[in-house]
């Protein structure tokens, strides 16, 4: 859990120093304020990942062109700075050369947004995102799979951009593209068996209903990605791009075995969006061994008081839950949520 934070020239903070309950708390605010950043912070942080940008220059305060978070988590002090000289990484005051030594012994994040119905809804790119993001924390040898199948995908898409293709560079990069794609493949399919399970539970739960629900994860070329880049042959060259692959695989989502973006409600969708994260938080505690820190930014809004409730008797009693909204009206509804810290954000600071 994270217990305390401090930021500099992040986003719209000058400045920030916050001491942090263990069980969590509320950020309260109109909109605007930085409510979002703060759980950002916590979220780069512990995982050097945002949920709002790829950049990390986008983070840095406007004008300053540098950021720095820092703050002690699962029981260690850990600093990010940001500059145009890259990122400074240190943990209990030793220098981390590189983010997966950083990672490596890192604490446990799952996000929750309004943007989670895109999960249902959206691309497969935002699906195997959801993948990467569990994949990630719960296996340092995942992130370096999918590092290097992308250096080697995007030399090898630059190839199929010539006129004419150098098809033994092409072949060369195919099998790494091959040896770590297999291992992305497999990984991402034993997360799916596992996920399965408990989104079917959470989606009961959340919905007070009998939901079934089942996920499927489906290679783009079929399981053998060696055959399918060799079928695929012809049509990436003729479209000069990388057609299958772990870049082009997806998660199937079915409620009543008809598929979800399609068939079900809107009321459905949100549920199984949330489903989903859910499952995620519980893989990272049974897998990761220990809680994650849920950071919900603004979803308590748009659930009704039933599904609030029922959220929040899902989630782990001992979790740290951090929670952003503009508005407290519905807390009374939520006895759950009625004991956790409040703090107000607003003009740069915040007051507890
Ligand atoms: N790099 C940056 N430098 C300075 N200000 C920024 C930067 N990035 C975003 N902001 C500003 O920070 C403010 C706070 O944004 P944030 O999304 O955290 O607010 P919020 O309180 O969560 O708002 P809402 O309730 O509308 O979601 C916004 O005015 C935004 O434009």
């Amino acid at each position: 859990m994270v217990r305390t934070l401090r930021l500099l020239d992040f986003r719209c903070f000058s400045g920030l120093d916050l001491e942090l309950p263990a069980a969590g708390g509320v950020f309260t605010g109109e909109n605007a304020q930085g409510k979002t950043s703060i759980l950002e912070a916590i979220c780069v942080l512990t995982r050097l990942h945002s949920p709002r940008t790829r950049r990390m220059a986008t983070m840095a305060r406007v004008g300053t062109g540098h950021f720095g978070i820092a703050g002690e988590t699962w029981e260690q002090e850990r600093k990010v700075r940001f500059s145009k000289e890259g990122l400074a990484l240190t943990v209990d005051g030793e220098s981390r050369d590189g983010q997966s030594k950083y990672l490596a012994d890192g604490g446990l994040v799952v996000w929750m947004g309004n943007e989670d119905l895109d999960l249902v809804r959206g691309s497969g790119e935002i699906r195997r995102r959801y993948l990467d993001f569990l994949g990630a924390q719960l296996d340092p040898g995942y992130r370096r799979a999918w590092a290097r199948y992308k250096v080697a995908l995007k030399s090898k898409s630059l190839l199929l951009k010539e006129s004419r293709p150098n098809e033994a560079e092409i072949a060369a990069y195919e099998e790494i593209l091959i040896e770590h794609g297999t291992e992305l493949t497999a990984s991402r399919t034993k997360l799916v068996t596992a996920l399965e399970p408990l989104a079917a539970a959470a989606q009961a739960e959340v919905s007070g209903k009998a939901e079934p629900l089942t996920l499927a994860y489906r290679p783009s070329g079929g399981i053998c990605l060696r055959s399918a880049l060799e079928h695929a042959r012809e049509r990436e060259r003729r479209l000069r791009q990388s057609v299958v692959g772990p870049h082009r695989d997806d998660l199937e989502l079915r409620l009543h075995g008809l598929a979800a973006s399609e068939f079900a409600s809107e009321g459905q969708q949100r549920t199984l969006a949330l489903a989903l994260k859910l499952a995620q938080g519980k893989l990272l505690e049974q897998l990761g061994g220990r809680l994650p820190v849920y950071l919900m930014d603004d979803i308590f809004g748009e659930l009704d008081p039933g599904r609030r409730n029922a959220l929040m008797h899902h989630l782990p009693g001992a979790a740290q839950k951090w929670i952003t909204t503009t508005t407290l009206d519905w807390l009374k509804e939520t006895p759950e949520l009625e004991n956790l810290a409040r703090f107000t954000v607003g003009s740069g600071s915040v007051t507890r």
